[in-house]
């Protein structure tokens, strides 16, 4: 028995079938179908709806997500639908259920939005390849005419619209890109063609390097960035040619690389230390600081010279590992210094063929022990090579303890780049003291002062005035200055300059009426391989000291830079101890540190 169904369409709809056009049950399949067709458009509507209530102005959107959650369009649509189903229901005024056709013109409907809202956002986030257009983004394209070309290296492009917002935040006007139909036909494209496949996201910009070699990479960044800050004009103001060799930064130095920060460079000395003369270079903005550290080098070269000892050698990393209990962190630290310390050891070095394990000192902390590590790392700093050490350590650590955690490879103690007491104690890097005995003639006529004064300002300032601060590792006038400019301009990792300017600068009058002075530095962290040495400027400058590269014996050279360091902050010391006992600070300043 077929279905049928009395349909008693209201007077307007009434009228309608009074014309006798077509049958009800086909006036009311063109009526939803009609109503589908409306409802059909309304996902890109609502879209557009919910992208401004969620990001306001077009211009705010393209910081929030630009595309609404999956789920968000299909259940508006299901509910704006079932609204429509209602109502078509209650016109009907149908004593019984909906035409057939009316359900399954709804199911149909649910079942198309709940799929392409789901595939849509599917598509949506799928993130472009970096070879390649993203699906979506290709079948946007392919509504533009494809341009195909061929470029002079022969290789063929489809040139595609796309529009979007770039990576950096800014919607970028729609733009032409091309985009190579295989991954090596990148390094074909035009930089300015290379900078619109990073606008447009088709390609990241720390993917460069890759993709094309590193100094074209910072070609094509230039010109990313050129589009992209505030200020167009900023990026041409860092130099990038003529060029650092970027092939020596990238995977050693610096990521997403524009370019450099050119630095002044000034050649302090010569100093004679260790009775040797040395030139000190010092990269720094500092006006004086340059001319005051070489006043110090006369004062003390002119006197005879001075004299750097190595007292204490190596690198720390401090891992920190969580136990069951305090009573486990007794067993665990008094295995690790006695009974274990052989087969740590031997896991240590099984990483490196330079470094040396040569302490373990555990701290308890309740659960928690800190292994500080030492390591002696040769001419190299150490850092990467004492942290890589400490990693298989810790592994032959977990297997005698399964149940102990490791919370962090660096637990603070080591202490890395932060002030500390244990630094300025137990040393980090090399330690170092320096001394010299200037004489009373010097001081009067080079440093424009008395022996007297000298060792007053001294006590008082670095000393007494360093306590009531309560400075640890402080006591000295301005150490930082020139461990700092030596450490920029002979490629030293420039953050450590925090527990590398732990220093004490000591004075006496001695028998004779002359001013015998010493700087110790207990925590210099430096090396002569590794990290920032290996380029061209700063090697040049390692190159100037005598120290590049590995030394004779593995550490020489690094130990030497160490006490050239200690060197410059000497002839820093006594120079500004002087200006301060003479009082000409402010005068020196405005004469060098600030342009007429
Ligand atoms: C600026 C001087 C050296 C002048 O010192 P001066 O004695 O008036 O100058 P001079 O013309 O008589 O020359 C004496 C020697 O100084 C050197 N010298 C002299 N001029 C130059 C120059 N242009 N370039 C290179 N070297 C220079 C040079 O060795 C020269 O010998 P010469 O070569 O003529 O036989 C002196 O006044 C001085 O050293 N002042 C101290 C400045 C200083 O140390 N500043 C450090 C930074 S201040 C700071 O950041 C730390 C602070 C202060 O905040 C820390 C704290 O809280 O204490
Ligand atoms: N990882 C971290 O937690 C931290 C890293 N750093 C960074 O670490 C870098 C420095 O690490 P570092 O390990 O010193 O250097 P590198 O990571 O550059 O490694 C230097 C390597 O050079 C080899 N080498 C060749 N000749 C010598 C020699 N004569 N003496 C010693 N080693 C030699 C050694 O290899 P091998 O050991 O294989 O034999 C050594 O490990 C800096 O860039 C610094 O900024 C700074 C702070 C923390």
């Amino acid at each position: 028995m077929p279905l049928t169904l009395e349909l008693n369409f209201p007077s307007s709809l009434e009228d309608l079938s009074k014309l006798k056009l077509m049958s009800k049950s086909t006036l009311s399949f063109v009526l939803m179908s009609i109503g589908l067709l409306i409802f059909a458009m309304l996902p890109k509507a609502s879209a557009t709806l919910i992208k401004s209530f969620q990001g306001g102005s077009p211009a705010k959107q393209s910081k929030k997500k630009a595309e609404p959650q999956w789920w968000v369009i299909p259940i508006l649509n299901a509910t704006v639908s079932l609204i429509f189903a209602t109502s078509v229901f209650s016109h009907l005024n149908s004593p019984h259920s909906l035409h057939p056709v009316i359900w399954s013109a709804c199911i149909v409907y649910f079942l198309g939005f709940f799929g392409i809202g789901f595939v849509d956002s599917h598509e949506l986030q799928s993130r472009p390849s970096v070879f390649g257009l993203s699906d979506l983004v290709r079948k946007e394209a392919a509504k533009t005419e494809p341009l195909r070309r061929k470029n002079e290296g022969g290789y063929e492009h489809d040139f595609v619209k796309v529009c979007g917002g770039g990576e950096f935040g800014k919607s970028q006007p729609p733009i032409a890109i091309a985009v190579p139909t295989s991954p090596s036909g990148y390094k074909s494209l035009s930089n300015e063609e290379l900078a619109n496949l990073v606008l447009s996201q088709q390609i990241k910009d720390h993917t460069l390097e890759k993709i094309l070699n590193p100094k074209r990479a910072v070609q094509v960044r230039r010109i990313v960035f050129s589009k992209t800050l505030q200020d167009h004009t900023a990026i041409e103001s860092i130099p990038s040619e003529p060029s650092l060799d970027y092939s020596k930064v990238y995977g050693a130095n610096c990521e997403i690389c524009v370019g450099y920060i050119p630095l002044p460079v000034g050649m302090a000395g010569p100093l004679m230390l260790n009775g040797e003369k040395v030139f000190i270079p010092m990269a720094t903005t500092e006006g004086c600081l340059v001319a005051s550290t070489n006043r110090g080098c006369k004062a003390i070269t002119a006197s005879g010279g001075c004299k750097a000892f190595i007292v204490n050698d190596g690198i720390t990393r401090a891992p920190c590992l969580k136990c069951l209990s305090a009573e486990q962190a007794v067993a665990l630290a008094k295995w690790s210094e006695g009974e274990g310390s052989q087969a740590l050891k031997n896991s240590f070095e099984s990483t490196t063929s330079f470094g040396k394990l040569v302490g373990i000192k555990p701290t308890v902390a309740g659960k928690n022990v800190y292994l500080r590590l030492k390591c002696f790392s040769g001419d190299a700093m150490g850092m990467n090579m004492v942290s890589k050490g400490a990693l298989a350590l810790i592994s032959t650590l977990l297997a005698k303890f399964p149940d102990v955690v490791l919370v962090a490879l660096s637990g603070n103690m080591c202490t890395d780049k932060k002030p500390s007491a244990i630094n300025w104690i137990e040393g980090r890097g090399k330690s170092v003291v320096i001394e010299c005995t200037i004489k009373k003639e010097v001081v009067d006529k080079t440093l424009k002062t008395t022996v007297d004064k000298i060792v007053d300002v001294n006590l008082q300032k670095n000393l007494i005035g360093s306590a009531m601060s309560a400075s640890v590792g402080g006591y000295n006038a301005h150490a930082a200055n020139n461990v700092t400019a030596v450490f920029l301009a002979t490629g030293q990792d420039p953050a450590q300059n925090v527990e590398s300017s732990n220093c004490i600068t000591l004075f006496e009058k001695n028998a004779e009426g002359d001013l015998w002075m010493s700087c110790t530095m207990p925590s210099i962290e430096v090396g002569t391989v590794g990290g920032g040495t290996g380029l061209a400027a700063q090697s040049a400058c390692l190159k100037a000291i005598g120290v590049k590269g590995g030394g004779e014996a593995p550490g020489d050279n690094a130990k030497k830079l160490a006490m050239v360091v200690a060197g410059a902050v000497m002839a820093g010391e006594i120079s500004l101890i002087a200006a301060l006992a003479a009082n000409t600070l402010v005068s020196a300043h405005m004469a060098h540190n600030r342009k007429k």
